[in-house]
């Protein structure tokens, strides 16, 4: 397996604040890899030295192969980026400005297909200041993605989209994910972690307190479970022992049963916590 992103020993301080305190990461290339934590984590900070577009204060990075901290024209071609905040382009309409970010790259996709991907076919002919709020987000995606990149970072993506736009989006990344793209993705939204991401680093002041995948990140996998019926509850090891006495005890059908594990929600939270 090729490694896409290694990181070592990462720092970088604003004035007073470390806003990163010693990181170490590596992402595989082909790969969804999420990055939780809470405001002010150092999410952003990580990810845009890795963009190269902020300097570092210590550590050894490798994006691609080359240091972001000495971009070069070809490997940002290699690269998209979906930023947290909207570029203004806003007089420019929705196929005329893919079309113009398509002639920056040599290998760029199909603006119209891209469009369509991003769900914004009905309002291609729409000036941009046009849009919504969530349309104008779908339009930052389709930027990060017309350059058919190898590696895409998302930062926080689908903030300000309906539930149905958001699985249109997880679509869209599953399929670049299938066709090979390396994608790096920072989220407020656990179950859009879960519903993505092989792995998932959990950042939480300036550190990663937690790694794996979303099913086993933090002990999730062998935590108790919890099971609830009609008139009791218990936090057990063994669920399928208490559901068979519960059943005997019941007589077959055990009313309002329910066995839940802990989300990965309650996981992130515990951790950010310590
Ligand atoms: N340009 C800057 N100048 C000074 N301090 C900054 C700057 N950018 C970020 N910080 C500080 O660095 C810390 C980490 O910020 P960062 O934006 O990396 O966090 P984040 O995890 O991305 O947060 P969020 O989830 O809110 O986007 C915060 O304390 C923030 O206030």
């Amino acid at each position: 397996m090729t490694t896409a992103v290694r990181v070592r020993g990462l720092a970088k301080r604003y004035g007073d604040v470390q806003a990163v305190g010693g990181i170490d990461l590596d992402i595989q290339a082909g790969e969804v890899f999420a990055i939780l934590g809470p405001n002010g984590a150092g999410k952003s900070t990580t990810v845009e030295i890795l963009e190269g577009y902020r300097r570092r204060d210590a550590g050894e990075v490798s994006v691609l192969g080359t240091d972001p901290g000495r971009p070069t024209r070809e490997w940002r071609s290699r690269i998209g980026v979906v930023l947290q905040t909207a570029n203004d382009v806003a007089e420019a309409t929705v196929r005329e400005t893919i079309r113009h970010f398509a002639g920056y790259y040599p290998n760029p996709a199909d603006p119209d297909e891209v469009i369509e991907r991003v769900g914004l076919t009905d309002k291609a002919g729409k000036r941009i200041r046009q849009l919504s709020g969530g349309q104008r987000r779908r339009m930052d995606v389709a930027l990060g993605v017309i350059g058919n990149p190898e590696l895409l970072f998302l930062d926080e993506p689908t903030t300000g989209f309906d539930p149905e736009a958001r699985r249109r989006f997880w679509e869209l990344i599953q399929d670049l994910a299938h066709q090979g793209t390396t994608i790096v993705l920072t989220t407020h939204y656990l179950d859009e972690a879960e519903a993505l991401a092989n792995r998932v680093a959990v950042v939480a002041r300036g550190r990663i307190v937690a790694e794996g995948t979303p099913a086993t990140l933090g002990g999730r996998a062998t935590a108790k479970a919890t099971v609830h019926w009609a008139g009791g509850s218990e936090e057990t090891d063994t669920p399928t022992k208490t559901v068979l006495e519960l059943s005997r005890r019941f007589d077959g059908e055990i009313p309002e049963l329910a066995v839940i594990r802990p989300s990965l929600e309650d996981i992130y939270l515990r951790l950010i916590e310590d």
